[in-house]
C-alpha cells in the first residue's frame, strides 16, 4: 500500500512522509498537505464534483471516527475504493491524538470562525490552519462541497448516532442531506439556530459548504471501539466517495428532529449542574427542574415541555457551553427556518 495511505502512522509518529505526493494504480493522486492533511484527487474524466471534506480528531480521545478515516484512506491507497470525488482528509488535532486526550489546554471545536485570534497556544494555530486548509479546499467555485466532522461523545446515549446542523442567517436546512444523514445511520438531528465557533459551524457559514457534527457513540481508546457500530455510516461514506450513492426517499419518516432551546452557559467556578454524573445524552427534563445554578444567583429552570439534555458537562472552561437543552420539532419546521 502507498505510505500516504498511512496518514494516521505519519501522524501518530510525528512524521512528515518522504513522498508528498503519490499516485495509485488507477491515477489517483494523493497529496500530503501537512501534519494529519491529506488531500485525494480522482483522475479528471473521473470526477464527480464533488468536493468532500472528511475530519476527525479534532478531539483527540475521539478514537472510533479516526479509525473509520484511516480504513477510508486505506482502501483508496489500495485501490479497492476509487474515488470520483475530491477528498480532503484531515486528524485535526494530532498531538491530543497521540496522548489519547480531548484536548491540551485549549478545546479546538471552541476556535473556529476566527475565535482563534483572540487566544494563543499550538490549539490556536491549529484551528487556523485547520480554517486554511478547509477554505483552500473549497475554494473551487461550481462545485459541490459537503463535511462531515466525526465525533464520539463523553456519555452514553439514549440516541447512539446523531448530527447536529449549524445554523446561518437566511439558509435554510437541506431535507435531501437529512434524509442522506438518516440513510447513514443517524437517527436525529439537532438543527442549531445560532451561529457557532465549531468547524463545521466555520465549513457552513463561512464557506459555504453543507456541513455536519457526528455524534457516533461513546468516546474510547484505539482499538477498543467494537461497540461503537459504524457501518451504515461506513457504506454510505463508500458510496458518496464512489459516487454510486443508491436515491434515498424524500421522506424524512423515522428521523427525529431537535432544535436548541437553550445553551446552558458556565459563567464561575460556582457553577452546579444538577445531574447525576452517568446521565446520558437525550435524558428528558420535566419542566421545573432545576438544572444549574451559577454565581449571582443565576439558576437555569427548566420551562420547555418535552425538553432534553445533551453534552452536559460541567468540567468546560467558564464562559463555554455546559449543556444543550434541546426540545423535539416536527418536520415542517425546515420549511419555516429561514
Ligand atoms: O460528549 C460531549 O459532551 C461532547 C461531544 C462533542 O465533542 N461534541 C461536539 C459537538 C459539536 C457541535 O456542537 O457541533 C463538541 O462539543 O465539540
Ligand atoms: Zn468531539
Amino acid at each position: 500500500m502507498l505510505a500516504l495511505g498511512k496518514l494516521l502512522e505519519l501522524t501518530l509518529a510525528g512524521r512528515e512522509p518522504a513522498e508528498k505526493t503519490q499516485l495509485t494504480v488507477d491515477g489517483v493522486r494523493m497529496r500530503w498537505l501537512g501534519e494529519g492533511a491529506l488531500e485525494v484527487r480522482p483522475p479528471e474524466a473521473r470526477d464527480n464534483g464533488l468536493d468532500l471534506l472528511l475530519s476527525a480528531g479534532i478531539h483527540g480521545n475521539e478514537t472510533a471516527p479516526i479509525e473509520l478515516l484511516d480504513r477510508l484512506l486505506h482502501d483508496i491507497a489500495s485501490g479497492d475504493l476509487k474515488p470520483r470525488a475530491r477528498i480532503l482528509f484531515l486528524f485535526g488535532n494530532p498531538e491530543a491524538i497521540r496522548r489519547g486526550e480531548r484536548y491540551l489546554e485549549l478545546d479546538v471545536n471552541r476556535l473556529f470562525n476566527g475565535r482563534h485570534d483572540q487566544v494563543s497556544g499550538a490549539e490556536a494555530l491549529r484551528a487556523c490552519e485547520l480554517e486554511r486548509l478547509a477554505a483552500t479546499f473549497f475554494s473551487i467555485p461550481g462545485r459541490t462541497r459537503l463535511h462531515y466532522d466525526l465525533h464520539t461523545a463523553i456519555r452514553g446515549s439514549k440516541i447512539e448516532q446523531f448530527a447536529l446542523y449549524p445554523y446561518k442567517e437566511g439558509r435554510q436546512h437541506s431535507r435531501r442531506e437529512l434524509a442522506r444523514l438518516h440513510a447513514a445511520g443517524m437517527d436525529a438531528v439537532l438543527l442549531q439556530s445560532k451561529v457557532s465557533v465549531t468547524f463545521t459551524a466555520y465549513t457552513y457559514e463561512t464557506l459555504d459548504a453543507e456541513a455536519f457534527t457526528l455524534e457516533l457513540g461513546k468516546a474510547r481508546p484505539f482499538g477498543q471501539n467494537a461497540q461503537v457500530n459504524v457501518e451504515r455510516l461506513e457504506t454510505r461514506l463508500k458510496q458518496i466517495i464512489e459516487g454510486n450513492e443508491p436515491e434515498q426517499p424524500e421522506a424524512l419518516d423515522g428521523l427525529q428532529l431537535f432544535s436548541v432551546a437553550r445553551e446552558i452557559i458556565k459563567h464561575s467556578d460556582s457553577f452546579q449542574l444538577h445531574l447525576a454524573a452517568d446521565i446520558e445524552n437525550f435524558s428528558e427534563l420535566e419542566p421545573g427542574y432545576l438544572l444549574a445554578e451559577d454565581i449571582a444567583d443565576t439558576r437555569w429552570i427548566v420551562e420547555e415541555e418535552g425538553a432534553r439534555i445533551i453534552f452536559p458537562n460541567p468540567k468546560v472552561k467558564n464562559g463555554l457551553r455546559a449543556g444543550i437543552l434541546i426540545v423535539p420539532v416536527t418536520v415542517e419546521r425546515l420549511d419555516a427556518s429561514t
